[in-house]
């Protein structure tokens, strides 16, 4: 499929800090494209590069066939950037701020369709800093789709939210895309990237660690485990098992990270029935992105 944006060997650092160490990917038209890591890790950097914000000490970008760092004025006309909600002014109403930035163009605008969409009809005369979080985060997606752009950059677009606030916030980013646009958003909430991303980039420490759809990164990677609870085992004993990467114990509860989990579970039955030891509510789980983030997070802390 067709790439709308692709960056080799990125490379940006700020005095000593190396924000960005040579991060490479393409995200393709239409697809929604979430970049995800801890904090500091280098997303807000990566995308403000890609948006011509900031300018790479190296490598090469590539979005709609312009340079960002080179051609901004072309390239705002065709990306959308969604603005954190501290940057509207705080007693500007939802329509003169729709008004504003309508004005910014020289083409009509998508303004009333926008309104429609993003149901803002009843809080255009509300003053910003009255809306609730959910409504500003409605109306800077609105402000940063006016001009119907071809690629949308949303950062932490339902940071704050709450749980049903967010899935509203991600059935609007998938209408959006229905409607043409490519989306490229970074999330913490891991549960954001696995429902709502059709690839994932995790970047660590400036570095991406790995890439690719949810499903993807989760079959590749570790992050199956079996689950079950026992009083008489210890994690010491079980860390030697075939298959096994990482066990978390919680009294009782057991979840033990494999890369085998068939062979793994068969050396902790075979050991247990050695050994007379119960076990209770036993089962294989399909690890998540948390577990993966938490393990990229960890083996960088052990070094
Ligand atoms: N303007 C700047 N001047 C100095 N250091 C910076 C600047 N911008 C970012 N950094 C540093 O670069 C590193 C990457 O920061 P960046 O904001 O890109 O991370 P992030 O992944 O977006 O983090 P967060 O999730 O906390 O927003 C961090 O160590 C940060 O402190």
């Amino acid at each position: 499929m067709e790439a709308v944006i692709t960056v080799e060997n990125l490379t940006k650092s700020f005095g000593a800090t190396q924000a960005v160490r040579g991060v490479s990917f393409s995200v393709r038209k239409g697809e929604i494209f979430g970049i995800i890591g801890p904090n500091g890790a280098g997303k807000t950097t990566t995308l403000e590069m890609i948006e011509g914000i900031l300018k790479p000490d190296d490598g090469t970008i590539d979005v709609l066939g312009l340079v960002p760092s080179k051609q901004l004025n072309a390239l705002n006309r065709r990306i959308g950037v969604q603005f954190q909600s501290t940057s509207i002014q705080k007693k500007m109403k939802v329509k003169e701020a729709l008004n504003l930035f309508s004005s910014f163009y020289k083409q009509e605008t998508q303004v009333e369709s926008l309104i429609e969409l993003l149901g803002l009809e009843e809080k255009l005369n509300v003053v910003f800093e009255d809306l609730s979080g959910g409504w500003k985060q409605r109306v800077t997606l609105a402000l940063a789709t006016l001009h119907q752009p071809e690629i949308l950059f949303l950062d932490e677009p339902s940071m704050g939210l709450d749980p049903h606030a967010r899935r509203e916030m991600w059935t609007l980013i998938r209408t959006l895309r229905e409607l043409g646009s490519t989306i490229v958003l970074t999330t913490h909430y891991m549960e954001e990237a696995e429902k709502l991303c059709d690839r994932v980039a995790m970047i660590y420490s400036g570095e991406i660690r790995a890439l690719g759809t949810p499903s993807h990164l989760l079959n590749e990677h570790i992050a199956h485990c079996i689950t079950f609870q026992s009083d008489h085992l210890n994690k010491e004993d079980l860390l030697s098992f075939p298959g096994v990467l990482k066990i978390e114990q919680n009294d009782a509860d057991f979840r033990i990270f494999s890369d085998d989990q068939q062979l793994t579970a068969y050396h902790v039955f075979q050991y247990c029935h050695d050994k007379s030891i119960q076990l209770f509510n036993f089962s294989f789980e399909r690890g998540s992105l948390d577990d993966l983030f938490v393990h990229y997070l960890e083996e960088e802390q052990i070094g």
